[in-house]
């Protein structure tokens, strides 16, 4: 759907994007994190030609956008909606006249802005607010304006450029439901940035992680959490999925301690239980946490398990096999 080919943007001598290469899927909802600076907003700004890459092509349904004139591009981007971290709204419009706006724009007729706007506005839950102004909304209400304003010409693909960064968590919750909801009803191929991997778990399929202009890792959102390979990429995991054991509970320990990831099922099973049948040790557990990701479960556990050695030993052996990863933090002396 969407193919990033080879891509740089350089600003005088400043590689704001350095030879990107991707391939979007039609019906993704695909995530680009990365740090301030990464270059995240001029890559999704490449996508709709609102910045013109110094090298490379990004085809769209198979259009090199990079080969049209200025007006082709402007026909092209009606098929590219797009929303703001601070909304971009026109304060002296009413709601309804913000997202008529787009749609007069796009030269539809008196009618035809008649019967969508309606439409738009019940789509995003503001039926109740077409008269109001901007100022008169909150952060959430006034995404929702902008997401119908992008939606009004019916896009292809939804461009979001930190869409969340300025509302609360609640706020930022139902605005991503939204953005789902948006995908999976009418189709619509989302690529959003952020550099809160809060927001990739909660909605995206797959994700690119960007560092200085350039896209280090990308993956299904599921197996970048289970299985990240880069230092950055482990960072912005631990904002989200991370134990950190105080070092008091490190002192004074009889048997070793273990961290063990569960991934999938396994999350599910009774691992532990298991083994505490099977081998004579007992299992004390200092710290745990589940995370879902796309409905799938992610588990860490910390534990501490006492016994003989060698039964301790055939245990851990025993969750190692049954379990995604287990690490010893802690040996006995
Ligand atoms: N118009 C511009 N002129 C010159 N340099 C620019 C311009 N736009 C971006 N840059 C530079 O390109 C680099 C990448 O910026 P970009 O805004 O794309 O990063 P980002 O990951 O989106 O960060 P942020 O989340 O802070 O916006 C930065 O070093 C920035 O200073």
């Amino acid at each position: 759907m969407i193919d990033i080919v080879n891509v740089t943007k350089t600003y005088k001598d400043v590689k704001a994007v350095d030879q990107v290469d991707l391939k979007i899927q039609s019906g993704e909802i695909f995530g680009i994190i990365g740090y301030s600076g990464a270059g995240k907003s001029t890559l999704l700004r490449c996508l709709n030609l609102l910045e013109r890459p110094t090298a490379g092509q990004i085809v769209i349904n198979k259009k090199d956008l990079t080969a049209l004139t200025k007006q082709e591009v402007r026909k092209e981007r009606q098929k590219i909606g797009m929303i703001f971290q601070h909304f971009h709204l026109i304060s002296s419009k009413k709601v309804y006249d913000n997202i008529a706006f787009s749609l007069k724009a796009a030269g539809k007729s008196k009618e035809e802005i008649q019967k969508r706007v309606p439409e738009l506005l019940e789509m995003v839950g503001l039926t109740d607010r077409a008269d109001h102004y901007p100022a008169q909304l909150s952060g959430g209400q006034k995404q929702r304006v902008g997401i119908a304003r992008a939606l009004a010409n019916e896009p292809k693909v939804l461009l979001c450029d930190e869409a969340t960064s300025a509302l609360d968590p609640t706020t930022t919750a139902s605005i991503l439901q939204l953005l789902k909801k948006i995908n999976e009803t009418l189709g619509i191929t989302i690529v959003l940035i952020t550099h809160e991997m809060e927001v990739v778990r909660q909605i995206c399929h797959r994700v690119a992680v960007m560092e200085k202009g350039r896209v280090i890792e990308v993956n299904d959102v599921y197996e970048l959490f289970a299985n990240p390979q880069t230092e950055l990429t482990k960072q912005f995991i631990h904002t989200v999925h991370s134990l950190t054991l105080p070092e008091r509970l490190l002192i004074g320990r009889k048997g070793p301690i273990v961290q063990i990831n569960f991934r999938g099922e396994s999350a599910e099973e009774s691992i532990i239980a298991e083994t505490l049948k099977k081998y004579a040790v007992l299992v004390n557990i200092l710290h745990g946490q589940i995370t879902y990701i796309q409905d799938r479960p992610l588990g860490t556990l910390i534990v501490e398990i006492t016994g003989e050695t060698l039964e301790i030993q055939k245990a851990i052996q025993y969750i190692t096999n049954r379990t995604d990863q287990l690490e010893v933090l802690a040996d006995v002396a």
